[in-house]
């Protein structure tokens, strides 16, 4: 079956690199005589609106292609769930993190990542995060994770740094991450948190890094769940107490063996639906994207979502 593509772009992910690949996927898609239509996205939101307004024209056989960065695949599925319609989406990573793209397994090459979806005849069935906060009925939705604590507070502090941009024009990012690390490190205190999971309940009084994923990357390459799968219906919540240097120098070689669940500050939960309540005001984020700092009591849940990939 011959599908058609509509491809939205956002030339900003990856300090401008899904500008630079465009012209490549476009002379292969020319060569390959490939029907598709391309839109560039013009302010952050732009991505979500295109998406749904795409969707809702229920054109037959077409999928919608994302080029861009984890939060550019964030702002489209939010759109097509939006929608009226279930127009199966497909990915080319062009971001700097491109954490989805490890967790699904595709390739992190556009080039290859192109052939993937073109090669793909049937939608691979994923699971998306789907969450809504107990004072508003909206369902959001997330293809990496959802985090309150340490890693929200990273992205908070380094898109705030005046240092970023700086450090980014001159390619050094990994840069005003470290940073933030040490920043947060430094000065963020742990705080309590309530889970309900099914007919288990977990709770921790001193809990600093809260990480709900659907696959096993975090933070560009962090394997911080290494057990979640992407397609296994369920979402794993890490909670690490607040942490002394040691003990985060001792958890991150542990991690890059796969063992540090064994650690008495962490606890692992997996789960189809999953409540946090963290009363305390805590900086939050979703698939890379500010949640801002406040309160939380979100249940968690999944939903499946048609990805075109040939594997
Ligand atoms: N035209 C635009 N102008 C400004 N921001 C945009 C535009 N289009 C989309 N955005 C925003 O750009 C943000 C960053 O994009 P994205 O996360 O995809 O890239 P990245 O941060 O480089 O990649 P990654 O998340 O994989 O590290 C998204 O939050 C999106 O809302």
């Amino acid at each position: 079956m011959a599908f058609s593509y509509f491809i939205i772009i956002n030339k900003f992910a990856g300090s401008g690199n899904a500008a630079k690949i465009w012209p490549h996927i476009e002379s292969t898609l020319l060569e390959k005589n490939v029907a598709y239509k391309m839109v560039t996205s013009d302010y952050a939101g732009h991505v979500t609106e295109i998406a749904k307004e795409r969707a809702n024209q229920h054109r037959n056989d077409e999928i919608i292609i994302v080029i861009g960065g984890d939060g550019t695949l964030h702002e489209a599925i939010n759109g097509l769930k939006q929608s009226s319609f279930e127009v199966p989406i497909a990915y080319i990573p062009a971001g700097s993190g491109n954490d989805f793209a490890r967790g699904l397994g595709m390739s992190k090459d556009p080039q290859t990542a192109l052939s993937q979806i073109l090669a793909a005849t049937k939608p691979k069935i994923i699971d998306v995060g789907r969450y809504v906060a107990q004072d508003s009925p909206t369902p959001h939705y997330f293809v990496n994770n959802v985090g309150i604590g340490f890693d929200a507070a990273i992205v908070a502090y380094t898109n705030h740094s005046p240092m970023k941009s700086k450090l980014n024009r001159l390619h050094l990012g990994s840069l005003s991450y470290l940073t933030s690390i040490f920043h947060v490190m430094s000065n963020q205190p742990g705080f309590k948190i309530d889970v309900v999971n099914g007919q288990q309940v977990a709770h921790m009084d001193n809990a600093f890094l809260v990480t709900l994923s659907n696959h096993p990357y975090f933070g560009g390459g962090v394997k911080i769940l290494p057990t979640a799968k992407i397609d296994s219906g369920e979402l794993e919540l890490i909670l690490i107490e607040k942490m002394t240097w040691l003990q985060f120098i001792h958890m991150y070689s542990l991690m890059l063996r796969g063992k540090h669940y064994s650690m008495p500050i962490v606890q692992h939960i997996v789960g189809k639906n999953i409540q946090l309540q963290i009363h305390s005001a805590e900086q939050g984020q979703v698939d890379g994207e500010e949640l801002g700092k406040h309160a939380f009591n979100f249940d968690f849940d999944v939903i499946k979502y048609p990805f075109m990939i040939k594997l």
